[in-house]
């Protein structure tokens, strides 16, 4: 199976738990992303069944909105029963990396706001310890030297993701080379920061199940 099949796998399998938890007024959380996308697709074969969505970034809403599914604010919405989103990293307590494609901060609000957080991945995002991937950071502009001098003196190594703002008018810093062998303890130390505004180690607010795509089927998996 090709990369691709493998997402859309896992997105038809996140429907079909949506399926169980939905009921004509939910409003269903969405994230972002290549994976998020086929599960935008996969929800709008259903989008009668459901009163609409909210969006964890401006690429989201336009996809949801090109499909016809009502797209509210979230300041509207109470709870959010179900979240389905991607990740760049999981690990085996579903604790994320996230925020590749510069979306953390909104995503990591609606996850906040979501009974059931479901994670949608191919087999390839399932590590032993996060920070492979370049963890992350969104920053306020002008913390951005201050911000990253602080994350130095962390070990990490930040790199100013040129050319990019986020959907909040914000920059990234990309924290390469950085295990993070304790995700609790870092997400706090860096999000106590000043400048930063949030980084893309979900772990406080972990998934509660993972569908990872893997050559043999997907896989549920919920937290250790
Ligand atoms: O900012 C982007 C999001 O956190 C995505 O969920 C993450 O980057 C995974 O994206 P993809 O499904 O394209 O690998």
């Amino acid at each position: 199976m090709t990369q691709d099949e493998l997402k859309k796998a896992v997105a038809e399998a996140a429907l079909e738990e949506v399926k169980k938890i939905i009921d004509k007024d939910s409003i269903v959380g969405v994230g972002t992303g290549s994976t998020a996308n086929f599960f935008i697709d996969a929800l709008a074969t259903i989008k009668l069944d459901f009163d609409g969505a909210v969006a964890s970034s401006e690429a989201t809403r336009e996809r949801l909105k090109a499909h016809g599914i009502t797209v509210y604010d979230l300041n509207g919405v109470g709870t959010v029963p179900v979240y389905v989103d991607g990740a760049d990293e999981v690990n085996a307590h579903l604790h994320m990396v996230k925020g590749g494609g510069g979306a953390l901060t909104r995503e990591k609000i609606i996850g906040a706001c979501s009974t059931k957080f479901i994670c949608i991945a191919d087999e390839s995002k399932k590590v032993d310890i996060l920070g492979g991937f370049p963890l992350p950071v969104e920053v306020i502009p002008m913390a951005r030297s201050y911000v990253a001098r602080e994350l130095v003196k962390m070990g990490a190594n930040p790199v100013y993701r040129e050319g990019f703002v986020t959907d909040n008018g914000n920059v990234i810093l990309d924290l390469y080379n950085f295990p993070i062998d304790d995700p609790l303890s870092i997400e706090q130390k860096i999000n106590n920061i000043t400048g930063v505004v949030t980084n893309g180690l979900f772990a406080l607010r972990p998934a509660d199940v993972l569908l990872l795509g893997c050559a043999d089927g997907v896989k549920r998996i919920t937290a250790d």
